[in-house]
């Protein structure tokens, strides 16, 4: 299994700026590159790295994606004057020429390519090309928006020509749209392009009408162009989570890419000059985590944009650190996305539905929506915009430090009955000294009769020793094989507040009762997984998803991941996950395997699993999740059942009232 996170990176790529006065390219410079990497140096990030040698590409690679005349053209500004710099830059517009940006942009393309064959040859498992100048806006014959080669796009094809890479998945979470790549892959159905960008109704740079929602690709590319513009600005945590929810996601994992290349452009960040967004540096922790177990792990993310050095840095930092996986932080008080995004968000998906099963359900537009892009009718300012941002030039905007990701010694720690061999890499956790007698009478009161059963006794009493490290965070995750998944269940809801947390998600995966008792002091969430309709009554805090099929329908028990239980899940920003496979679950062991890589983007990876003790056979591939090792892919998911579907979509406007994560439409207009 590849390890390690490349780091690519050269001086060299600082050593061309504007040669004249252009108040619209002044943000684009060196110190861009200086600071990420010097952050990098600072915080110990960059020697945790695999430093991989950047390299100029070759013109055949260059041609992958360019025409020779704009390559030959591109060839001769090396030589040119200042004047003729100035001349040839005219006839491109949004961007500029240096003698040595010629230069500058092949080793942009040599280092991504370099990038893309350390990961794709299992040198490393992922990485990131600190690069200038960037890519995602140049096209066959044209530069533009500082571009001058698409690093990105000519790295998707390098990897499908070179290595076979059927389908790659191209994530651009800068705040402008790459129109350049989306031209390059717009009928080509092996690569999905997905960004979202600040758009305003074409009211902002590139101020195309084919940035919105409804370009969708072309001819066999139908349904692999993915849009979502941002018609505001002051966009926040929740807008870009809400989008990876209920977009994203869902796509993704239905198009199972072999390879994710990231337009990593970190002026989507609050403070940027470009973007105008409120987003925090930490988000890209999660973003990146997001992406993490789709394609085995194969993730290559390549600078894009980004202009306040204070928040690029920070970006850049919190991406690499996940990508190295480190613990995400707690995503701090997330509100609900605003009117605005739902409005994109449900434009989108009615965009796709047809394309994609997971969003066939999606409710239809509301005529004001149609009527709204024939007129063209821009979105009247409805004065809630966040006046801090309105007022205030980028430099004087201010956001806390992103929190300190500490990383636990122990990574997983694991509870098993005498005679369990021990996975590799985990450490057996067991209550060394005697249990005190209140923690014995305290279970005793609980579960006992009056004859000791010392063999469960003690194992209770290791998990709550697991608990109690975890507390202490000299563990970070945890596993524990047991009798009874229920008596454990309830023993470590019991102890959590005391030791970790008054805020538990429960998820519980399979068929069998769960105490519902436990859910009804609000400092439990539970969401319970199965294939039986419930009983019980739902809640704000007890949430049944009954699959048809049972958990062993991968397509509906991942399109109830990631559209119900994370959001749920971040929302609630709990500080324990208890994650219960209950017995005869029928879960398969690779959609267990992603659900237990995803849920450690919560609670900073404090996820505590429990099986069934003869579950053996999944202790393996649990702790390996665990342990931070990508889920296998899953292949292309099969369709997803109509009731599954529509009961997911009622579930979650049931649930909307009290959860604004889940909202996916924009209310309906009257
Ligand atoms: O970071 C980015 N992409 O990821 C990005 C891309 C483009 C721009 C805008 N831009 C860059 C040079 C330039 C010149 C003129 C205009 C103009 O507005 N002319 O009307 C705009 C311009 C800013 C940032
Ligand atoms: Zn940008």
């Amino acid at each position: 299994m590849a390890a390690g996170t490349a780091l690519l990176y050269d001086e060299e790529m600082t050593k061309y700026k504007l040669l004249w006065v252009d108040p619209a390219c002044k943000i684009e410079v060196p110190e861009r590159l200086t600071v990420s990497h010097e952050a990098l140096v600072r915080t110990g990030l960059a020697a945790r790295c695999v430093s991989i040698a950047v390299r100029e590409a070759t013109d055949e690679e260059i041609l992958l994606v360019h025409s020779e005349e704009y390559l030959e053209a591109v060839k001769k500004t090396p030589y040119m004057t200042l004047e003729d710099l100035m001349a040839f830059t005219q006839q491109y517009g949004d961007v500029y020429f240096h003698p040595n940006i010629y230069h500058c942009a092949k080793l942009a393309v040599g280092a991504t390519l370099q990038l893309v064959d350390s990961v794709m040859t299992g040198r490393v498992r992922n990485g990131i090309a600190l690069v200038r100048p960037p890519g995602h806006h140049s096209q066959k014959s044209a530069a533009s928006g500082f571009c001058i080669f698409n690093n990105v796009a000519i790295g998707a094809r390098y990897a499908m020509q070179k290595y076979g890479a059927k389908r790659v998945l191209i994530v651009d979470w800068d705040v402008h749209h790459g129109q350049g790549v989306q031209y390059c892959f717009e009928d080509d159905p092996n690569v999905l392009y997905f960004s979202w960008h600040r758009y305003e109704h074409q009211n902002f740079w590139p101020n195309l009408r084919e940035s919105d929602y409804d370009s969708v690709g072309k001819e066999k590319g139908a349904g692999f162009n993915i849009n979502v513009p941002w018609n505001k600005v002051g966009m926040e945590n929740s807008d870009y989570l809400a989008v990876f929810f209920h977009v994203l996601l869902p796509v993704a994992y239905e198009f199972c890419p072999d390879l994710v290349l990231v337009s990593a452009g970190f002026d989507s960040a609050i403070g940027d000059p470009e973007g105008k967004m409120c987003a925090t540096p930490d988000i890209f922790a999660h973003l990146t985590h997001l992406l993490m177990n789709l394609a085995g792990g194969k993730l290559c993310a390549v600078l894009e944009g980004g202009y306040n050095l204070t928040s690029l840095a920070q970006s850049v930092c919190q991406t690499v650190q996940t990508l190295l996986g480190d613990p995400a932080p707690l995503p701090a008080d997330l509100g609900g996305p605003c009117e605005s995004v739902l409005k994109s968000i449900h434009c989108v998906r009615s965009a796709h539905k047809q394309y994609w099963s997971c969003l066939k359900y999606t409710a239809d537009l509301p005529a004001s929506e149609l009527s709204a892009k024939s007129l063209k009718v821009a979105e009247q300012k409805t004065g809630n915009e966040p006046e801090a941002q309105e007022q205030r030039s980028p430099e004087e905007i201010v956001w806390p430090e992103p929190p300190k990701r500490l990383c636990p010694p122990v990574r997983t720690a694991v509870a098993l009955p005498e005679g369990v061999a021990c996975p590799d890499a985990c450490k057996r956790c067991s209550s060394a000294e005697a249990p005190s007698s209140l923690v014995l009478n305290r279970i005793r009161g609980d579960f006992f009769k009056e004859s000791e059963d010392k063999v469960t006794l003690t194992a209770l009493c290791d998990l709550i020793a697991l608990l109690e490290r975890m507390a202490k965070n000299e563990v970070r995750n945890g596993l524990a094989l047991v009798q009874d998944v229920s008596m454990a269940m309830v023993c470590v809801m019991q102890h959590a507040p005391t030791s970790l947390t008054n805020r538990v998600l429960l998820v519980c995966v399979g068929d069998g009762c769960v105490p519902t008792r436990i859910t009804e002091d609000g400092k439990t969430l539970l969401v319970h997984i199965s294939s039986t309709e419930a009983q019980g009554q739902k809640s704000k805090h007890c949430v049944p998803v009954c699959l048809r099929k049972g958990c062993s329908d991968v397509a509906g028990f991942m399109q109830a991941v990631l559209g119900l239980l994370l959001p749920l899940g971040y929302e609630y920003n709990p500080g324990l996950v208890l994650l219960v496979r209950m017995p005869g679950s029928g879960v398969c062991e690779s959609v267990w395997q992603q659900l237990a890589g995803l849920l450690q983007g919560l609670a900073q990876g404090h996820t505590l699993v429990l099986m069934q003790e003869n579950e053996t056979a999944s202790a393996g591939p649990t702790a390996s999740a665990l342990l931070g090792s990508p889920a296998p892919m899953l292949g292309l998911l099969g369709n997803l059942l109509s009731e599954d579907l529509e009961a997911l979509e009622t579930l979650r406007n049931t649930l909307q009232a009290d959860w604004k994560l889940l909202q996916v439409n924009a209310c309906q207009q009257n």
